[in-house]
C-alpha cells in the first residue's frame, strides 16, 4: 500500500507567546514556525510543525532554512519517490544532510496521515501504550530569585510533575539551592544549553550537593567527548539535547557514557521514525529518556504526546498545556494538563482538530505544491 499524497501545503505562521522565555542565549517573545499539512487523494489531511527558531541560537536551522530546505529539496524528493510507509521518509531525506527540523516537518505530517488513513491515534501507530502522560515544566531565566521561587510555587500548585530550571554562569547554584530549600520534595533538574565548558568543573560538581535529577547539556552544544569526562566525575545525571541528531549519536554518547539520561525532540532528530529508533535503542541499553519541548504550537505539541506513550519515556517532559504558551493554540480541543497529567487522545491521527480560524488569523504566508 502507496500513501498517495497529491497535495502539500507550507503555512508560516506567526505568534506571539504569553511570556516571554529567556535562556542563558537570550529571551524569545514571538515564534515564527511553519505547519505543513498534507493530503492524499481521498482529501484526508496530516499535519506537521516545523520547530527550528527565527535565529541559530539553538542549533543551525532557522524557520528561513526550514523553508529552503523543505521547498527546494525535501518536497522535491517526496514529489520524485512513493511512500510506503511513514518510515520510508527517513531513506528518502537521507542524501539532503541534517537539516533534521525541516525533515520532521513534513515526515510529522506523513505519521499523522498514515495514522488517519488506518484511522488509528498516532500513539497507537507508533506503538505507544500510555492512555495518560506525565509532564513537567521549563521555566526561563527569571528576573530575580523571588520571581523564580513565586513562579515554580505557581506551577508546583498546578501539580507539574518535575521542575526544570534554566541555569547559566552566574544563576546556578545559589539559585537551585533556594529553589530545592522551598521545595525540598519537588523533583527539579537544570538544562544549561551549553553555557559551561570543562574549565567550569568545580562549579559544576558542586551542583551535586543538590541532589538534581539531572543536569541538561552543560556542555557545547556539539560535543559528546567532554560530557563523558564530566560525567565520570559528577553524581548527578548528564541528560543530553543539543549533541543528539541521531541514533548514530545516541550509540556514541552511550558508548562514551557521556550521559544518563536523553532528551528527545522529533525535530532535532530528523522525525518520529528516528526519534523511535533512539528510544528502542535507549530502552535495550538502560539509557532513560524524555521528550523535550520547542515552545511548540499544538501540531507539534500534539506529536510530542503521541512519541512520549511509549514505554521508555518514564521521566516526566517538557509538553505543557496550550495555554502556558498561547492566549490561543491553534487545535481545537486545546492541549490541557491536569495534576501534571495529559490525556492522550483516543481519536484518529494527532487527535487533535486544527482550529480553522486561528490557523488562518496566525498564518502570514502560505505556499501549495501539487504532487
Ligand atoms: O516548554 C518547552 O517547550 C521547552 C522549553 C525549553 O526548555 C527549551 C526550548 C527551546 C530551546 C531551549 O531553550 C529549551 C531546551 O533546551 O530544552
Ligand atoms: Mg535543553
Amino acid at each position: 500500500m502507496t500513501i498517495p499524497i497529491t497535495q502539500i501545503k507550507l503555512r508560516r505562521l506567526k505568534m506571539q507567546l504569553k511570556h516571554p522565555f529567556t535562556t542563558s542565549f537570550g529571551t524569545m517573545q514571538d515564534k515564527e514556525f511553519f505547519i505543513t499539512e498534507v493530503l492524499d487523494d481521498a482529501e484526508s489531511h496530516g499535519f506537521g510543525e516545523s520547530v527550528a527558531f527565527s535565529s541559530p541560537w539553538y542549533s543551525e536551522e532557522t524557520v528561513q532554512t526550514n523553508y529552503h530546505v523543505m521547498k527546494d529539496f525535501l518536497i522535491p524528493l517526496l514529489h520524485r519517490n512513493v511512500i510506503h510507509h511513514p518510515d520510508d521518509v527517513l531513506d528518502v531525506f537521507r542524501p539532503i544532510k541534517r537539516n533534521n527540523m525541516a525533515k520532521s516537518a513534513l515526515e510529522g505530517a506523513i505519521w499523522d496521515l498514515y495514522a488517519k488513513r488506518k484511522n488509528m491515534p498516532l500513539a497507537e501507530a507508533l506503538g505507544g501504550k500510555k492512555e495518560e502522560i506525565d509532564v513537567g515544566i521549563s521555566i526561563g531565566i527569571q528576573p530575580t530569585v523571588d520571581d523564580l521561587l513565586s513562579t515554580v510555587d505557581r506551577y508546583v500548585q498546578e501539580g507539574f510533575k518535575r521542575i526544570k530550571i534554566k541555569i547559566k554562569p552566574g544563576w546556578d547554584y545559589d539559585v537551585l539551592a533556594a529553589v530545592k530549600k522551598k521545595f525540598p520534595d519537588v523533583p527539579v533538574m537544570a538544562d544549561a544549553n551549553s553555557a559551561y565548558t570543562l574549565k567550569d568543573i568545580n562549579q559544576l560538581q558542586r551542583l551535586d550537593e543538590l541532589e538534581l535529577m539531572m543536569i541538561e547539556q552543560p556542555l557545547a552544544h556539539d560535543d559528546i567527548v567532554d560530557h563523558s569526562k564530566l560525567q565520570a566525575v559528577m553524581r548527578t545525571p548528564i541528560c543530553l539535547d543539543e549533541s543528539i541528531h541521531s541514533l548514530e549519536d545516541t550509540k556514541k554518547a552511550v558508548q562514551l557514557e557521556s550521559c544518563r539520561i536523553i532528551n528527545i525532540k522529533i525535530g532535532r532528530v530528523g522525525g518520529l521514525s528516528e526519534a523511535k529508533r533512539i528510544h528502542d535503542f535507549c530502552r535495550d541499553h538502560g539509557i532513560l529518556v524524555w521528550c523535550g519541548g520547542m515552545l511548540e504550537a499544538g501540531v507539534g505539541r500534539a506529536h510530542n504526546i503521541a512519541l512520549t506513550t511509549l514505554s521508555q519515556f518514564a521521566l516526566p517532559g517538557d509538553t505543557a498545556g496550550s495555554s502556558r504558551y498561547w492566549e490561543q493554540d491553534i487545535i481545537a480541543p486545546e492541549v490541557t494538563v491536569e495534576n501534571g497529567r495529559i490525556t492522550v487522545p483516543k481519536t484518529a491521527g494527532i487527535g487533535y482538530d486544527i482550529n480553522e480560524d486561528a490557523l488562518n488569523r496566525f498564518t502570514v504566508e502560505e505556499e501549495t505544491f501539487n504532487m
